[in-house]
């Protein structure tokens, strides 16, 4: 996969150069290409940002320089003979990222992140990008970040454990929790006690049916505890009666 990444602050991808990530561009599973929206600039301060049309508070970010960098990033996806790329826009104001959107992301052979600062990115640009790129904006949560670095780093992490080759351990990866639609329960390992706290016994039974049933009870209670709403999103007979009980 080939990850674009237009920012300000290019160096703030610097973590994309370790672990997981590293490992997955060092074996060639992933390829990052960071553009810094300046060098997209004209001018002798290299201006990205202008007042907002209207008034209000704060600055919006310039067309010109995002039309020109996305007209750059689109030329070397054509390059890489890739001809409907994908355009991610972290923005409060997206649809809520989740689970099955990082699979479908993870299937795309080319993805671009456009992270906007300030008030965001003058609306054109992203009307203009959907000319040419299928466009999706994308929230990671409910909350306001200074600008799309962090929420691109959080998308670009979700996606790229599930590139095959990039987790060691794939079967962790397909079987956890939000995979099958439910919250992670809980996890232990050694001591069998530690400051007096023991291990739930049917973990050390050797059990494997025991054990796989009361990990799933323990998903089920606690998404039904602390994200109710997952459990009603469920395909129907997802749980069983026994399970729609707990
Ligand atoms: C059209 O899109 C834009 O203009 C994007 O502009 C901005 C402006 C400020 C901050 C951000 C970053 O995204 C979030 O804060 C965010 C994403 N998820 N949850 C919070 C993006």
């Amino acid at each position: 996969m080939h990850v674009d990444i237009v920012s300000i602050f290019p160096e703030y991808f610097r973590p994309l150069e370790l672990s997981l990530i590293g490992k997955a561009r060092a074996r060639g599973v992933l390829d990052v290409h960071l553009w810094d929206l300046r060098d997209f600039t004209h001018d002798p301060h290299r201006t990205v940002d202008d007042t907002p049309y209207g008034g209000g508070p704060g600055m919006v970010m310039r067309p010109e320089p995002w039309g020109e960098t996305l007209d750059a990033v689109r030329a070397e996806a054509a390059r890489l003979g890739v001809d409907a790329p994908l355009l991610i826009v972290p923005t409060p104001a997206g649809e809520l990222l989740t689970q099955r959107a990082a699979e479908r992301y993870a299937a795309e052979p080319w993805l671009a992140f456009a992270c906007g600062r300030y008030e965001g990115i003058d609306e054109r640009v992203l009307l203009d990008a959907r000319r040419h790129m299928r466009v999706e904006e994308v929230s990671i949560g409910d909350y306001v970040l200074a600008g799309g670095e962090a929420a691109t780093l959080v998308i670009v992490e979700a996606v790229a454990r599930l590139l095959p080759g990039v987790v060691g351990n794939q079967a962790s990866v397909l079987d956890d929790s939000h995979a099958q639609g439910l919250l992670e329960g809980p996890a232990y390992t050694k001591p069998a006690v530690w400051r007096g706290l023991e291990v739930p016994e049917v973990l050390l039974s050797g059990n494997h049916a025991a054990i796989a049933r009361w990990r799933r009870e323990q998903a089920i209670r606690r998404t039904a505890v602390r994200r109710p709403e997952l459990l009603d999103a469920l395909p129907p007979g997802s749980l069983t009666p026994h399970e729609e009980a707990l």
